[in-house]
């Protein structure tokens, strides 16, 4: 797919969630860089450069997208001509795409040993990684019911509940205030990530955080599904994740609120909740306490202190 068009649609939310904007941004970048008509390698580079800030600068919440971008990106190091380039950058995309879809199916796996036959699990908006333990416990045959959020004002819960509907999943789609009359009835609280940091903070969907203290309440354990490449390396440096505030005609249509001078509306897109209130968090390799984030960015992503300065390094590179 073109460049612009995937650009064009991951701003728009046609592509969303973390891990489907990630995946696209990399066939985007292999796609231009295959389709790139140049045989300077400068310029090569200086094109995927520009490529890759394009892509990155879409959607400013979801470390999946330039974690993705970056791991992609890095194959370039060292390359020495424009084939090379091409073909490190669609071995990257290519292996960047089947390991995310592969981190999908065993967080399913290792999050549905999480999940008891008769629980009752609430989720919040539309997110592969929470919906793939939901499914894959539903599929080894435990009898589940799921309470899911409407997730306003975009809706997001439409999608859950049609997939939650096609797999014959009994399910109570609900308005994102009436988490707290129904928390009670919940067993379990299964969420997704846009991005985690350093001390174990879950960036997800506006109204998360909300969920998570109620269940906290409650006393009802929160997991959250994440791929690894959802965690914040940046966040080492005390760089923050930026919590995107979208057009507020998505909340209030403007010509209501061209009437209402004193009124402003506001729409972030995301919240933060801190890791206190998470029990687990469900990564491909393996299920952890929030207070575990730093060694999954160090131990697992490679992000050593050390690394940032190399990592700088290649940035200026691809820049010159
Ligand atoms: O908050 C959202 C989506 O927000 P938006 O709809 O604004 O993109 C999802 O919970 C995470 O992205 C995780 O999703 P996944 O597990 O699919 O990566």
């Amino acid at each position: 797919m073109l460049l612009n068009e995937t650009a064009e649609q991951i701003r728009s939310m046609e592509i969303r969630g973390a891990g489907r904007i990630a995946r696209s941004a990399v066939a985007a970048l292999r796609d231009h860089a295959a389709g790139l008509d140049t045989s300077d390698t400068a310029s090569f580079l200086r094109s995927m450069k520009e490529a890759a800030d394009l892509l990155v600068a879409t959607r400013p919440t979801a470390v999946s997208l330039p974690n993705a971008v970056q791991a992609v990106m890095r194959s370039l190091e060292g390359v020495k001509g424009v084939e090379e380039g091409r073909a490190a950058i669609k071995a990257a995309s290519d292996s960047f795409i089947l390991s995310s879809r592969h981190a999908v199916e065993w967080i399913g796996e290792i999050g549905a040993r999480h999940i008891s036959d008769g629980d009752v699990i609430l989720t919040h908006c539309n997110s592969e990684a929470a919906l793939s333990c939901i499914l894959t416990a539903h599929r080894e045959g435990k009898a589940i019911e799921v309470f899911a959020t409407e997730v306003r004002p975009r809706n997001q819960g439409l999608l859950t509940i049609q997939a939650l509907n096609d797999a014959g999943i009994p399910t109570n789609f609900i308005v994102d205030s009436a988490v707290r009359s129904y928390i009670n009835d919940v067993d379990l609280v299964i969420t997704g990530a846009d991005a985690i940091t350093v001390n174990g903070a879950v960036v997800n969907k506006i109204g998360t955080a909300q969920i998570a203290l109620t269940a906290h309440e409650a006393r009802t354990p929160m997991l959250v599904a994440a791929e690894t490449y959802k965690f914040a390396p940046r966040t080492i440096l005390g760089e923050r994740i930026a919590i995107e505030e979208r057009e507020t005609a998505e909340v209030l249509d403007p010509a209501i609120a061209a009437g209402l001078p004193h009124v402003r509306v506001r729409n972030p897109a995301f919240d933060v909740t801190p890791g206190r209130y998470v029990d687990l968090i469900v990564t491909e390799i393996g299920a952890i306490p929030p207070a575990m984030a730093y060694m999954i960015i160090r131990d697992h992503l490679g992000w050593g202190i050390g690394e940032f300065h190399k990592a700088f390094e290649i940035d200026e590179r691809i820049q010159e």
